[in-house]
């Protein structure tokens, strides 16, 4: 499987600077060397340019509509380009408020996705459930189609069409959900396992029911969009909004491998990384367990692997 790798340097959605440098980070801790020395075809598409809007505002508590809108439309073009020339996409954020833009560019190529959303957080306020007005705990509020007589038109993001529906959309680690996510998550019976049902049921069972609950014929294509703080922060001390709890490194990688093992993972996120927070050895830390994660996701597993004809020498 191909991977082309798009660099999404943005931090709008939420308020920390920082998570903008992470694709460089992760480039440049040895990204595309990783993956090709186990035998993954990686083409780099580089950064996006994205800008910040001169004239941006505040709309109710919603904060910089204008430019995390201008940003969205540009991944969702970039990720539905690469998608057709037949590569999985993977997509170096930035904070969530990247999905906007990757799940739409997903569904305008692939409209039949459906999504796995890995994270301790469900990014499902709408701006008018939200507190902080961070449009990274919104992405998802955008794009489901049944949460959109509760979204207020917001200059910049006219042009996302609502596109997913909530049985489409199913979660792995939850551990910080706002009251207003808890009733949207209840009232559309999105399928949610907390950290509660990683440890009631293990993360193989819980895996095997995400995946049932979107996909029961085995036959769509997978978004996964892993925000990094889904991962214990012992693991991931760089990010903006740590929760005590998450999944080990060993549940984060055996997510990615199960995923990249259906053959059908076509776009992977990978969220909130943010090399300005902690000290030098906290952001090695991050930066690494990361790259763990996304050699999972592009294909690399722990159960090692050969090229195909090779022979024992
Ligand atoms: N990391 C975050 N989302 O995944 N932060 C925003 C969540 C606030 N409810
Ligand atoms: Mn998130
Ligand atoms: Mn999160
Ligand atoms: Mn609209």
């Amino acid at each position: 499987q191909e991977i082309g790798v798009i660099g999404i340097p943005f931090s709008k959605g939420q308020s920390r600077h920082g998570t903008d440098l992470a694709p460089q980070k992760l480039r440049e801790a040895g990204l595309i060397k990783k993956l090709e020395d186990h035998g993954i075809n990686v083409t780099d598409f580089g950064d996006l340019p994205l800008e910040t809007h001169p004239d941006d505002l505040q709309i109710g508590n919603t904060k910089n509509p204008k430019t995390v809108g201008a940003a969205s439309e540009m991944i969702a073009k970039s990720v539905q380009g690469i998608l057709k020339e037949n590569k999985t996409v993977l997509a170096l954020g930035g904070d969530h408020s990247m999905a906007i833009g990757s799940i739409y560019g997903h569904w305008l190529a692939q409209p039949d996705l459906v999504i796995i959303w890995v994270d301790a957080h469900a990014d499902i306020n709408t701006p008018l459930t939200s507190g902080s007005g961070n449009m990274h705990g919104m992405p998802l509020s955008f794009l489901i189609k049944e949460l959109q007589q509760y979204i207020p038109e917001l200059p910049g993001l006219e042009y996302v069409k609502p596109c997913i529906s909530a049985k489409n959309l199913a979660y792995i680690g939850l551990r910080d959900v706002d009251p207003g996510e808890r009733k949207i998550i209840e009232m559309l019976g999105i399928p949610a396992f907390s950290m509660q049902e990683v440890d009631r049921f293990g993360i193989k069972e819980v895996v095997d029911m995400a995946l049932k609950a979107v996909d029961p014929n085995g036959d769509k294509p997978i978004h996964m969009s892993f925000d990094v703080d889904a991962l214990d922060p012992t693991l991931i001390p760089s990010t903006g909004t740590p929760v005590h709890g998450g999944l080990s490194l060993r549940e984060g990688l055996y997510i990615a491998e199960v995923m990249a093992a259906t053959g059908r993972l076509s776009v992977v996120d990978i969220a909130e990384v943010n090399p300005m927070l902690g000290d030098a050895k906290d952001v090695a830390k991050t930066i690494d367990m990361t790259l763990e994660v996304i050699q999972r996701c592009c294909g690399r597993t722990r159960r090692g692997a050969y090229p195909p004809g090779y022979t024992v020498p």
